[in-house]
């Protein structure tokens, strides 16, 4: 989703620049730079142990920055001078355990972050807020006696009841089932967005972080390898590693010789900009992106099938030894052994990596802008 959030203001709602953490030898946060737009709704995506839930403590206060400065709706929440504590930051806190008191009532949870407001005005704060949510009629009961989307709900509200610049939210669907947590992610996210409340979502779900996100930040090692707009992270990965985090990739061997991208299976597509190039280069190639078909001539072969329920996932042995992923409709299915005949579908815009770093224009930079073009269509590109 990018569509343009209300309550847009010029000064951004979170401006990270330069913010490392270590914790002995490990690197928690790295040079961390992350600016996000008032309203905007950023996840937040990485593998265990790179960062994420660091970084929002960072922003919280829960933890002091060794470099860096946070700025938060454009005032320094830490530098190297100051500190700011969490309960002087304009932060609100959403958790995977939703972390409501069990003593406490819904109404008295959500009224919790507004004890210095005065009470007339933090009750009707608590009813709008509440109201928002759709629990307004829950007030009085107790964390126990809701379910756990209710209760996440609960949370939110409690987070949103002092107006912050911005929300954290941990991994907040995360304890609720499968068919709960698209149900209370589209509530909360509804929210979000019909509040204008800017968000910072982790999350270690792909489809979640380029489903929800405005933008995607995804981590790696206590650093961000990229920041992007979903349909950028997934397409247009700038790193070997976005590319096989985000979705399954494959990467083959491929070589640009006049402004024609070649690999084991054939041309790959055009790069116009590569014209006087004779380079290496990797190809990532995404399931969607490889077509089959049966071809007796083919030394390459279908190895394995895997039913992912919406399509089949076909694992194919080229020549070489090297394996691609293929995604067929259901009523394609070829048997493990079928020789077939490998190509890129028509379309497709590979990404090509120098290294562990994608390139547009050619590596030694002897030759001008270069994105490889869509193939128009399908080019004979029998794996032999
Ligand atoms: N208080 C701490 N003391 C020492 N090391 C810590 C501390 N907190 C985090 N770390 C380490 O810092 C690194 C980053 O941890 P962090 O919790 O931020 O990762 P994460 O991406 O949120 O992981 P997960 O997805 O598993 O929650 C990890 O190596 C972790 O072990």
């Amino acid at each position: 989703m990018t569509s343009p959030r209300h309550g847009a203001s010029s000064i951004p709602a979170l401006e990270l620049d330069g913010v490392s953490r270590r914790y002995g030898k490990v690197a928690a946060a790295t040079s961390l730079d992350l600016t996000i737009g008032a309203g905007e709704l950023v996840t937040v995506i990485g593998p265990s142990g790179c960062g994420k839930s660091t970084m929002l403590r960072l922003i919280a206060g829960l933890e002091r920055p060794d470099a860096g400065s946070i700025t938060i709706a454009g005032e320094t929440a830490a530098d190297r001078r100051r500190f700011q504590q969490p309960e002087r930051r304009r932060v609100g806190l959403v958790f995977q355990d939703h972390a409501l008191f069990p003593n406490l009532t819904v109404g008295k949870n959500v009224a919790f972050g507004l004890n210095r407001t005065p009470a007339r005005e933090r009750e009707k704060r608590v009813a709008e807020v509440l109201e928002l949510v759709r629990l307004g009629h829950l007030a009085a009961r107790y964390p126990h006696e809701l379910s756990g989307g209710e209760q996440q709900r609960v949370a939110l509200a409690r987070a949103l009841a002092p107006r912050p610049a911005v929300v954290l939210l941990d991994e907040p669907f995360s304890s609720l089932d499968e068919t709960l947590r698209g149900r209370v992610r589209a509530d909360v996210v509804a929210v979000l967005r019909e509040t204008g409340t800017t968000g910072l979502l982790v999350t270690h779900d792909q489809t979640e972080a380029l489903s929800v996100g405005d933008r995607v930040v995804v981590m790696r090692d206590g650093a961000i390898e990229q920041v992007d707009l979903p349909e950028k992270v997934f397409e247009q990965p700038a790193t070997r590693f976005v590319a096989s985090f985000m979705g399954d990739a494959d990467f083959l061997p491929a070589h640009v010789h006049n402004a024609l991208l070649t690999c084991e299976i054939g041309v790959v597509s055009t790069v116009p900009g590569w014209a006087n190039c004779d380079v290496d280069v990797d190809v990532v190639l995404r399931p969607h992106e490889v077509a089959l078909s049966p071809d007796p001539q083919s030394p390459a072969r279908v190895v394995s099938l895997e039913y992912r329920g919406a399509f089949l996932l076909h694992h194919i042995r080229l020549a070489s030894g090297r394996t691609l992923r293929s995604w067929q409709p259901h009523q394609v299915r070829y048997a493990p052994g079928t020789p077939v005949s490998v190509t890129v579908a028509a379309g497709t815009t590979p990404t090509l990596l120098a290294g562990d770093r994608a390139v547009t224009a050619p590596p030694n930079g002897t030759a001008g802008p270069a994105t490889p073009s869509s193939i128009p269509s399908p080019i004979a590109t029998t794996s032999r």
